[in-house]
């Protein structure tokens, strides 16, 4: 039997080199891959399912390559506070009382939200993971999963089972959801994790060829103590315990020096950019303009919904590319196709998932942006728009590895009144127990 097709038809395609050119884009749906760019609009003129693209933008479905995504039931439960004092005072201990049930509402909100703003793969950092994969299963999206491990303020057995868990969690999930998930070992940060039980996750990690990830020189409280106690900057500490490998990928990278930068783009670990979160914890801008040019890989991710405060990745786009500016104190830096590549392409090799890409034999993961807006009025240049005007409101049909999500607003796979109304009453209970 031929293979199922979806035809996405009558709109204008982002190619990889960031051109945009008029064709209709035809999928293999049993293969989930993009089967032809067809520009002279012949390719299949009876295709088994097919999307509207007229007015509409074909882009890579953008990869949110840092989250913690059950975190959309904290959104807006402690606000404007540096980060260590935010984890301290309010987040860990609501934490503590998050069950399973919770971590499943919190990322079926997240992945709702993410499959409406165009977002088809995302990075998650989290615990009770088993139901993240759920969520990731159902709602057919894709995520590099893991569970955060954290060993200051444990004892001994309960920091190595911390670990333990991770490493576990890494090797029991990989491949799941018909290969839509993958893992890495996540030691939550090189302050939060001790060295033995960093170089415990590392070597389980390179024994399995699964990647590490974790935050890194996201504050410079972060930085002065590993300075201090060791005489090394962290991301050579991270060389060390062997957590920086082309594999790996680290969060935030906003306060690190030139070595650093070398140290990036010698091994070839992947950094993921969080403008928002770093603005909203102040906790500094990071030089993304400067990794870009040491050829480091660099993604975009949202971080957890408590401090963006949601996981529209258009908004990473746009606070990428007027951050990187300034930090650069130049208008040139980190032009709109530079954002657009970190959301994209970027993302999906800094997490070595398929997808990124709207070229034949890639992934069929896309987003059609739906250019028939005032805001989006008139069309000069669609890269300036993805970057600086568009937003996930935009985003029309979302697809992933050949399947529709989302048809015309409207999210297949999840009920969306279910997953909110589930969402609310969850934070609410969570709320009156932490009180
Ligand atoms: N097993 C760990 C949980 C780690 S999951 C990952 C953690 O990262 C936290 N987190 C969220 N955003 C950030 C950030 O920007 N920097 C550092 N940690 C963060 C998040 O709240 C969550 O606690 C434990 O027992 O505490
Ligand atoms: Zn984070």
């Amino acid at each position: 039997m031929a293979s199922e097709t979806l035809l996405v038809a009558g709109g204008r395609v982002l190619r990889p080199d960031m051109r945009v050119t008029e064709a209709d884009v035809l999928v293999d749906r049993d293969a989930g891959r993009i089967k032809a760019i067809d520009a002279d609009r012949s390719a299949d003129r009876d295709p088994d399912v097919r999307l509207d693209a007229t007015d509409g933008l074909v882009v890579p479905g953008l990869v949110n390559a840092h989250t913690h995504v059950a975190m959309t039931l904290l959104r807006g439960y402690a606000d404007d506070k540096p980060l260590d004092a935010w984890l301290r005072e309010d987040i860990w201990p609501a934490e503590a009382a998050l069950t399973p049930a919770d971590v499943r509402a919190g990322a079926e909100l997240g992945i709702l939200e993410m499959i409406r703003s165009g977002t088809t793969a995302f990075a998650d950092m989290y615990f009770h993971v088993p139901e993240v994969v759920a969520a990731v299963e159902k709602a057919g999206v894709r995520a590099r999963v893991g569970h955060g491990a954290v060993t200051v303020g444990k004892d001994d057995p309960d920091a190595r089972d911390d670990v333990e868990e991770s490493i576990a969690v890494a090797r029991e999930y990989d491949g799941a959801a018909d290969g839509r998930v993958r893992t890495a070992v996540m030691p939550h940060s090189l302050t939060t994790v001790s060295e033995p039980l960093l170089r415990e996750a590392a070597a389980a990690a390179r024994d399995e060829g699964i990647p590490v990830h974790f935050h890194a020189n996201e504050t410079e409280d972060e930085v002065e103590p590993i300075v201090a106690e060791r005489s090394t900057r962290p991301l050579s500490y991270a060389d060390d315990v062997g957590i920086l490998s082309a594999r790996d990928f680290l969060a935030h990278a906003v306060h690190v020096d030139d070595s650093e930068i070398d140290k990036l783009s010698e091994s070839g670990a992947a950094v993921v950019h969080c403008p928002a979160s770093n603005m909203k914890l102040a906790s500094g801008i990071a030089p993304v303009q400067r990794l870009l040019d040491a050829g480091v890989t660099v993604a975009l991710g949202t971080d957890g919904a408590a401090s963006n405060n949601d996981l529209d990745l258009f908004g990473e786009l746009r606070d990428a590319a007027m951050v990187g500016k300034l930090a650069a104190d130049d208008a040139a830096a980190v032009p709109a196709a530079a954002a657009v590549r970190m959301a994209t392409q970027g993302g999906a090799d800094a997490l070595s998932l398929p997808g990124g890409r709207v070229e034949v034999g890639a992934a069929a993961d896309l987003a059609i942006v739906d250019l028939d807006a005032p805001h989006l009025t008139p069309q000069h240049d669609l890269v300036s728009h993805l970057a600086y005007a568009a937003r996930g409101s935009d985003v029309r049909h979302t697809v992933c590895d050949g399947r529709v999500l989302m048809r015309d607003r409207e999210v297949l796979t999840l009920d969306a009144e279910r997953v909110v109304g589930m969402a609310r009453e969850r934070a609410a209970d969570l709320a009156s127990r932490t009180a």
